[in-house]
C-alpha cells in the first residue's frame, strides 16, 4: 500500500534528522517541504513567531489543538524548562501516529503528551483526567472553524488564568475571520496581530496572539 505525505515526511526526517536533536527535525521536515512536498507544518517564517511567544510566555502547562506531524509540538517542547510539558491534541490516528515517532526522534517525548481525539472531547477532560489546573499557553493550528468554539470551550471549563496566552496560526490563510471577529471583540482578551507568510510559500499569512485579561 502506496505511503502518506505525512509517512514521506517521517521517513525523511529519520535518515536525514539526528536522533535527539529537536532543532535537526524541524530543519529537516522544514527541507523536505521546501524541496518535495508541501506540508502544513507552521514553519520557520512562523516557527519564529511561535518560539518567541513560547519563550516569553515560559509554560508549565502548554496545550496545542493540531498536532499533524508533530512540527510545532518539536518547536514548542524544546524551548518548555524541565518539568513543564506540551499537551498536544489529534484526532487522525494516522497523523497522531507520525507526530509520535516525531517526537520521540527528537527526544522530547518526556515533555510532549499526545492526546488522541477530537478536541472538543478532549478539552473538557483536561481538568480531572490529565490532571490540568489551567493552561499557560494554548496554540491553534488544528480547522480553522474550530478556533472559535475551542476557546469558547477553554473559557467554559475555567482553563484560563490572567495573563494566559493564545496564539493561532493562519489567520489570513486559510483563515479565520469568524475566530478574529470574536477574539477581537472580547473585552476579556487584549490581541496582537504578527504578519508573516504561508509556510514554504510567499503568500502572506498572519498569526494573532491573545492574552486572557482575566
Ligand atoms: C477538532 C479537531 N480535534 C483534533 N484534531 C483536529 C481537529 N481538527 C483538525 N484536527 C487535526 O489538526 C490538523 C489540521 C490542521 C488544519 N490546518 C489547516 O487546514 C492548514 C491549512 C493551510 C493551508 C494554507 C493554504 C492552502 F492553499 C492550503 C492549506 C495552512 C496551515 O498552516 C494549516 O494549519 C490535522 C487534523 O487531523
Ligand atoms: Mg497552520
Amino acid at each position: 500500500m502506496n505511503q502518506s505525505k505525512e509517512q514521506r515526511i517521517l521517513d525523511f526526517v529519520l535518515q536525514n534528522a539526528v536522533r535527539g536533536d529537536p532543532r535537526s527535525v524541524v530543519d529537516a521536515i522544514d527541507k523536505y517541504c521546501t524541496q518535495k512536498e508541501w506540508a502544513m507544518n507552521v514553519g520557520s517564517e512562523k516557527g519564529i513567531i511561535l518560539d518567541k511567544t513560547v519563550e516569553e510566555v515560559n509554560p508549565s502547562v502548554a496545550l496545542e489543538l493540531g498536532t499533524y506531524c508533530g512540527y510545532s509540538a518539536v518547536r514548542i517542547a524544546r524551548l518548555l524548562k524541565p518539568g513543564a510539558r506540551l499537551l498536544t491534541v489529534e484526532f487522525n490516528p494516522e497523523f497522531a501516529a507520525v507526530a509520535k515517532q516525531t517526537i520521540e526522534f527528537a527526544g522530547v517525548q518526556d515533555k510532549v503528551k499526545i492526546l488522541e481525539g477530537p478536541s472538543e472531547e478532549i478539552i473538557p477532560q483536561l481538568k480531572k483526567k490529565y490532571e490540568v489546573d489551567t493552561l499557560d499557553f494554548v496554540f491553534l493550528d488544528h480547522w480553522k472553524d474550530r478556533y472559535t468554539p475551542d476557546t469558547i470551550l477553554i473559557q467554559e471549563c475555567n482553563l484560563l488564568r490572567k495573563g494566559s496566552v493564545l496564539l493561532a496560526d493562519n489567520v489570513i490563510i486559510p483563515g479565520a475571520p469568524e475566530f478574529l471577529k470574536y477574539i477581537r471583540n472580547n473585552p476579556r482578551f487584549q490581541c496582537t496581530n504578527y504578519p508573516s507568510h504561508l509556510e514554504y510559500m510567499k503568500a502572506e499569512d498572519a498569526m494573532e496572539k491573545a492574552v486572557f485579561l482575566g
